[in-house]
């Protein structure tokens, strides 16, 4: 699987090229205006996708009501699991195990089949608030190491993901190349 967003030397390469020539100088904080520039949304969506940090959430129905065929009673709990969703062959393709960020070309909605299937951020009235400052997070942190550096992951790497919340088992072993 090609599991690890930025392994691939070709996108880290242009990811770099891209936030060097968004942000000039070398070493600035990125701006916000730069970040909204940034095209990284692709790959952070996908990462999202196959590693989302919530698993899932709960509801609880709150009167009787028909899900397709299921009829649920009032008060039953359900977990909804995204992590299933965000990896369902029917929904996303038989490609579904693949790290491939090109699926977001058009935005979230049209990469799925059902766009209800991704959930990395929850759903409805209880949708978490952050989803905006969440992504300008991590395109600042990661800007600001693209302008510095070049990574690899080291061999010494070992592909665990563990849950509650998604990370890491082994922690992530890269070699930074400064620029
Ligand atoms: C990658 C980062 C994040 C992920 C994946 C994430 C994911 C989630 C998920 C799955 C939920 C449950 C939504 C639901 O039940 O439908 C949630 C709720 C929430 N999140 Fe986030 N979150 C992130 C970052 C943030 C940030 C940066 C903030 C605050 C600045 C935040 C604040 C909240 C709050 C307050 C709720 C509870 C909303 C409610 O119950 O009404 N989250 N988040």
């Amino acid at each position: 699987m090609d599991h690890v967003s930025f392994s691939h030397p070709y996108r880290l390469a242009r990811k770099g090229k891209e936030v060097i020539e968004l942000f000039r100088e070398k070493n600035p904080v990125p701006d916000d205006n730069g970040i909204a520039k940034l095209k990284m949304t692709m790959i952070i969506n996908e990462t999202l996708r196959l590693y989302p940090p919530v698993l899932g959430m709960t509801r609880t129905a709150s009167r009787e009501i028909r899900l397709g065929d299921l009829l649920l009673p009032a008060d039953i709990e359900l977990v909804i699991l995204c992590l299933v969703t965000h990896n369902d062959p029917e929904i996303w393709g038989e490609d579904a195990h693949l790290f491939k960020p090109d699926r977001f070309a058009e935005g979230i909605t049209k990469a799925a089949k059902n766009t209800m299937a991704y959930l990395p951020f929850g759903l409805g009235p209880r949708t978490c608030v952050g989803p905006n400052f969440a992504m300008i997070e991590v395109k600042l942190a990661l800007s600001m190491i693209l302008q510095r550096y070049t990574f690899t992951l080291s061999q010494t790497y070992v592909h665990s993901p563990v849950r509650l919340t998604t990370h890491p088992q082994h922690g992530v072993q890269i070699i930074l190349h400064a620029l």
